[in-house]
């Protein structure tokens, strides 16, 4: 078959320690703010029943009304120390933030453009804020840019004419020139989180996207790049025409979780969700259902049960302050994670059989698995089914180590769990110290 030249350099899982991290993350925060935030999905008392970051897109939105308002952007609130303590106290052990959406504005003070923050009355330099702060909590920062960019006028959604492509050339060299000023400016970034590479005109650069991905990659060595940046030479997105994932890590799970282990094919992956059911930027009005803590934690178990991580979006008001339901999310679920994060940081996928309680987890480099349980059956008996050659040496509570929880024997390889009757209202973790046999 014909060597590919531009499809993944690499087959499986990368090894190297800042990959390891990564693997490790359990949790994350994503942080959607600009321009967009302003319009909060609404203009004249009308609303945007897109997702509010693409207002812009919106037919009822003039351009000129949405290309003027940076001229307002002044968030009188924003504490980016702040931000990053309300992440702390969350648990999330990194951040992904918008650097530049697909509006074109950058919350930097990029030299290769006039549409950025130094020429709003805010005038700080976000990125750099948002980065030492979350930096100096101990909390990873990854730098979501955007390729497709609205408001950059060499910009294509496909190459049909040469005047196109001539265009085009001067779009590819400005993105090299911007993500060259963003490793630069802020080198303490852990990765670059792309988004907006579905068209045509980036999906037939495999050849460029996949020289500019090395040269950033000796630019930050280390660098974590998602699949979802580039293209194969016939404009496979994500996996390439021999059926390898490009990039670090599968990018895809974007507002939804993989069913089952089969679903990631082996890979590094992580899963990005809103609160609202859609919306990544500030809405004045979260419409439909939006998820409560103990469905947010689920959802966490759920991706590190099967090898991922979760990532919870974040939309802050235009005032650089966060919305009440999200400070208290972020509160609630850092109350749980306090408890009960050594069944989530560090840890990956067991490999026993799914069981109606909840999620397994596994410690990485140890013969630890927890149960998260979230659904306690009226017997109170919690069937443990460990993998083939395991056997359970020890059960207790995450939170009672000195009390062991006795194991009845079911049959050769299952057990029940019996457990005390107590009102179990939030979600709660068992420990299974386990060794070779069986
Ligand atoms: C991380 C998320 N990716 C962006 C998108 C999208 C999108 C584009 C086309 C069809 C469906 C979804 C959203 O604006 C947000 O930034």
């Amino acid at each position: 078959p014909k060597v590919l030249q531009h499809g993944a350099h690499r087959v499986g899982k990368r090894t190297d320690v800042e990959m390891a991290t990564w693997r490790g993350y359990g949790m994350g925060q994503f942080i959607h703010w600009g321009v967009y935030s302003l319009f909060g999905g609404e203009l004249n008392g009308n609303y945007y029943n897109g997702a509010a970051e693409w207002i812009r897109s919106w037919k009822d939105m003039p351009n000129g009304v949405y290309d003027s308002a940076y001229k307002q952007f002044n968030p009188s609130s924003f504490d980016a120390t702040q931000w990053a303590k309300m992440a702390k106290q969350m648990g999330v052990r990194y951040v992904t933030f918008t650097t530049k959406h697909h509006d074109g504005f950058c919350l930097w003070p990029s030299k290769y453009t006039d549409y950025t923050i130094a020429n709003s009355p805010c005038k700080k330099d976000i990125v750099k804020q948002v980065v030492d702060a979350y930096t100096k909590e101990g909390i990873d920062v990854y730098l979501y840019f955007s390729i497709m960019d609205w408001h950059n006028p060499d910009w294509r959604y496909d190459l049909k004419t040469k005047e196109d492509s001539v265009a085009f050339e001067r779009f590819k060299l400005f993105t090299k020139k911007q993500l060259t000023e963003l490793l630069q400016q802020y080198p303490q970034t852990k990765g670059l989180w792309f988004d907006g590479t579905w068209d045509n005109s980036w999906k037939k650069s495999g050849a460029f996207t996949d020289t500019l991905e090395q040269y950033l990659k000796t630019l930050h060595p280390g660098l974590i790049i998602g699949s979802r940046f580039r293209a194969d030479e016939f404009g496979n997105r994500h996996v390439d025409a021999t059926g390898v994932l490009m990039g670090d890590y599968e990018q895809g799970w974007e507002r939804k979780i993989p069913k089952t282990y089969a679903d990631v094919h082996g890979n590094d992956w992580d899963c990005v969700m809103t609160i609202p059911e859609n919306g990544w930027g500030y809405q004045k009005k979260w419409l439909g259902h939006w998820k409560t803590t103990n469905e947010i934690l689920e959802m966490t178990a759920q991706c590190v049960s099967l090898g991922g991580n979760f990532v919870l979006n974040f939309g802050p008001k235009p005032d650089g302050t966060f919305r009440p339901e999200e400070v208290e999310i972020a509160k609630e679920a850092g109350e749980w994670m306090k408890i009960n994060n050594a069944a989530i940081y560090n840890c990956e996928y067991a490999g026993w059989e799914k069981q109606d309680w909840g999620y397994y987890t596994k410690k990485t480099n140890e013969n630890k698995v927890y149960m998260i349980v979230f659904n306690v059956p009226v017997s109170r008996s919690l069937k443990v089914k460990p993998s083939k050659n395991t056997l359970v040496d020890k059960a207790y509570l995450l939170t009672a180590p000195g009390k062991t929880l006795s194991l009845e024997k079911l049959d050769y390889d299952a057990s029940f769990i019996q457990l005390p009757s107590a009102q179990y209202k939030q979600p709660f973790v068992i420990v299974l110290e386990t060794k070779e046999g069986g």
